[in-house]
């Protein structure tokens, strides 16, 4: 029995590897000083990993960026605008990342999406016409020599190409067929390097596999590895696919030449059946992910070792006990929650704490197979060769009774919501009339997404009050302070929609979930979003509900320093669940009903407190739609989409309420999204050439847009010009009564310089807009932005 790690979290304990390149970005260090920090890193990984007995270690796991950005530039698949830029390699690579401005140059960044159904984000590779693919392998023989040097034999780990074919993005007249060959070449390139090298498997990710496949799908596949297998040699490859199950090509899988198969236990709920009923080649090795990398809750060895002797009785293959995913998606270590009491502490494993699962699950299955896999027996075996009070028991003993905390008035209020709880009333098109002459704003609306920059100085500001050093009068008094100029900012701006700049919160899901009973949260549980940026998802421990009121002083203190509207800011439930750490004891319909009716009281209070606009944000209600188009509705839209209803439904007909998603690929949910019936919706759509705004049209979409008009992710200024030019070109796509102008999402990454000149350039676009297109008003009435009262 042998045990794997599929990747490792790259961060560093406190966060190293974002604070040196951050300071990088800003040219406070140079780029030896970065390459040293991450080597220092690397160093710590690939160590713990040796002294904890992990077999086969990864490397390439680690990245400046992102994997799927140094795969492309590995294949000089690098854009002409940046090739143009003539920087050094390591500049070109962070160009290409986040986008470059000097005096005289603008580019802009590669697009960036979400990695299949996580929070992490990869950078879309482009490959344009005249791109020539040419392999350059500096990188990944590095990661290998420097593994080996501590006594490492590594597993290389490397995006497959038929996922890659699957993500990159041709930007010309020239398609896959034309760049089938230089790509393959270029892996093939590869191959032949690394016979030479000391590593123990070439594992090739292919995680596009467990979405549905198309018979050119298996077609693709079937080109490629036929090639590719064909001139491995003596090489030994790993099929390493994870977030679900290969259920459309598992039985072809099976007759290529690997050297051996990753398949996930955990998420692929159909793995262990295709196993079971179609058999695997004992001359293989089977990596089974049984070790959740999404997730923090321990390991339940039981269950663990249950499926390792059922595998062991369907096939004669060896067995490698891996995660199901890279560990990249949990925290690093437990061993930094100083505040969480041990309670709580004992049911989780982070990133180290899993790397001992693998361990300890490799010991005990070792014994549990020797009574020939006679679970029962073994386990009472066990019992008597371990101490009672050891590994085994110890484990089930998390496991024996009920964990997490049940409220039984949360159970209540949920048995009781009604089918009407999920529909507001009036029906859109009445509402949008009676919000035109309540709110009475001008034609193609301006406003923000929420959040205004997070300056060191706020976050300063949190972190005194935190560690006690100021009191909670002086915290409250400098955010109050920020608002007043954050309120006054947009007004000198002009902006018709105001927004109280989110000051207070660290993060739009941490901070809900701190106001929330139920979740618990961490000091250092830092998980990697995109490059450097990081996220802290809170814990669901138990039921959820809503202690007090969590927005409403600072929206109701924004919204008496104007006469203009402010928005009431919230997060909606589906996004809190998809961005927090979920139980794994109750279903994600019911968790997100709950924290439903936790915002729902929120919006409520909102309203009362004389807020006629609420944003819900559901930044991530696209991010984990189901993989297979057959479960979306099943087992993810039917209840996300009514979630979001039952926030909504009780409010005024004059209330607006505005949602925000920061992913756009939802071409294919569109009625799923209209059906969330809000009265506005923004999006990120610059990054995406606006190819959503088709499809909204040929789905009549009712809602209203504000399609972002420039992307947030890159400190580039976008001009007034480009900012009218989309405008334009979005009008020739949408009714122009219900087109809003604002970014593609909130403005916390952003510093205060380009943020003013940003949204100044926007005001100036849509104004530009206005007096091109006149007054199209309904009622014909010069607009004005004066609240009414
Ligand atoms: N949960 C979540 N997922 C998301 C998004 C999101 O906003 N939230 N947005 C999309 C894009 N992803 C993003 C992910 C992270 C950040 C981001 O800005 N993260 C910040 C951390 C935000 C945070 O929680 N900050 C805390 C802690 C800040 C901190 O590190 N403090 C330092 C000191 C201050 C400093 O030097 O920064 C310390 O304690 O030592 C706070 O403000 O209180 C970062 O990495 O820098 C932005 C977008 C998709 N997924
Ligand atoms: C990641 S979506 C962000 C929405 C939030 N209201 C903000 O502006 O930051
Ligand atoms: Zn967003």
């Amino acid at each position: 029995m042998n045990s794997a790690v599929i990747g490792f979290p790259r961060i560093g304990k406190n966060r190293e590897l974002k604070f040196a390149t951050e300071k990088y970005f800003r040219k406070e260090i140079s780029k030896e000083e970065l390459i040293i920090t991450a080597k220092e890193i690397r160093k710590e990984n690939l160590l713990c990993q040796k002294e904890t007995g992990i077999d086969y270690i990864s490397v390439n796991d680690f990245s400046f960026y992102d994997n799927f950005l140094d795969l492309a530039f590995s294949f000089n698949i690098i854009p002409e605008r940046y090739k143009k830029l003539s920087l050094n390699k390591m500049d070109t690579y962070f160009a290409m990342a986040r986008g470059f401005e000097d005096e005289t140059r603008s580019v802009k960044a590669l697009a960036m999406k979400k990695w299949f159904n996580t929070n992490y984000h990869y950078i879309v590779a482009e490959i344009e016409d005249d791109t020539c693919i040419s392999l350059d392998s500096e990188k990944y023989l590095e990661e290998i020599q420097f593994a080996n040097s501590l006594g490492i034999t590594p597993k290389f780990n490397l995006i497959g190409p038929y996922t890659f074919f699957k993500l990159v993005r041709f930007t010309g007249e020239k398609g896959l067929e034309s760049f089938y060959e230089p790509v393959l070449k270029a892996y093939l390139d590869l191959i032949e390097e690394l016979k030479s090298q000391d590593i123990s498997y070439l594992s090739l990710e292919e995680p596009a596999l467990v979405a549905d496949l198309t018979s050119e799908d298996k077609d693709l596949f079937e080109n490629i590895y036929t090639r590719l297998l064909a001139n491995k040699d003596k090489l030994k490859v790993l099929l390493q696919t994870y977030f679900g199950d290969v259920r459309d090509i598992y039985v072809d899988l099976l007759k290529y030449d690997f050297d051996a198969y990753g398949l996930d236990f955990v998420e692929g709920v159909k793995t262990f059946d295709y196993v079971k009923n179609y058999g695997f080649p004992k001359n293989k090795t089977l990596f089974a992910g049984i070790v959740n990398g999404k997730n923090i809750w321990k390991n339940n060895y039981k269950t663990s070792l249950e499926l390792i002797t059922n595998l062991h009785k369907i096939t004669e293959a060896k067995i490698v006990i891996n995660t199901s995913c890279s560990l990249l998606h949990v925290p690093l270590t437990l061993e930094s929650e100083t505040d969480l009491a041990f309670e709580y502490k004992r049911h989780f494993a982070f990133a180290y704490e899993k790397l001992k699962e693998l361990a300890e699950l490799k010991n005990l299955s070792e014994l549990v197979l020797k009574e020939n896999a006679d679970l029962d027996l073994a386990l009472t075996n066990l019992n008597s060769v371990l101490n009672k009070k050891d590994i085994f028991v110890y484990n089930q003993s998390l496991f024996n009774g009920r964990v997490n905390s049940v409220n039984p008035k949360v159970k209540e209020r949920l048995a009781n919501i009604k089918e009407e709880d999920f529909t507001r009333l009036p029906e859109f098109n009445e509402r949008a009339k009676i919000q035109r002459e309540v709110l009475n704003l001008p034609d193609f609306p301006t406003t923000t997404i929420g959040s205004f920059p997070q300056t060191k100085e706020v976050r300063e500001n949190r972190k005194l009050y935190r560690q006690g050093l100021i009191n909670e009068e002086t915290y409250k008094n400098f955010i109050k302070e920020k608002i007043k100029d954050c309120i006054k900012l947009q007004e000198e701006l002009d902006l018709d929609v105001l927004v109280h700049g989110e000051f207070e919160r660290n993060d739009m899901v941490e901070y809900f979930g701190e106001h929330l009973d139920g979740y618990i949260f961490t000091k250092n549980a830092w998980v990697q979003s995109y490059g450097s940026r990081c996220v802290k998802p809170p814990i669901i421990w138990g039921d959820v509900s809503r202690k007090e009121a969590i927005t409403v002083d600072w929206s109701s203190y924004s919204n008496s320093l104007t006469n203009r509207e402010v928005k009431g800011m919230l997060t909606g439930p589906v996004t809190i669940l998809n961005w927090s750490f979920p139980r794994e004891d109750i279903t994600k319909e019911e968790m997100t009903n709950q924290l439903a009716l936790a915002i729902r009281d929120e919006v409520l209070d909102l309203e009362a407190a004389g807020l006629k606009i609420i944003q819900i944000d559901e930044a991530a209600l696209r991010e984990k739609l189901p993989l297979r188009k057959s479960d979306w509705y099943s087992e993810y839209l039917d209840w996300a989409i009514k979630s979001f209803r039952l926030v909504t439904s009780g409010v005024k007909p004059e209330t607006q309420i505005h949602t925000h998603m920061c992913y756009s690929e939802f071409n294919d949910i569109i009625p799923a999204i209209d059906a969330m019936d809000a009265d506005v919706i923004s999006f990120e759509a610059s990054r995406s050439d606006l190819v959503i705004l088709d499809a909204l049209r040929k789905n009549n979409f009712k809602t209203a847009v504000g399609p972002g008009v420039y992307d947030i992710h890159s400190p580039r200024v976008p001009s007034t010009d480009e900012i009218f030019n989309a405008l334009k070109k979005m009008l020739s796509k949408l009714d122009s009564k219900k087109l809003w102008v604002n970014p593609d999402c909130g403005l916390k990454t952003r510093g205060e310089k380009e943020t003013v000149e940003s949204l100044r350039n926007l005001v100036a676009a849509a104004k530009l807009l206005r007096e091109t297109e006149g007054q199209i008003a309904e009622d014909g009435q010069k607009s004005s932005k004066v609240k009414s009262v």
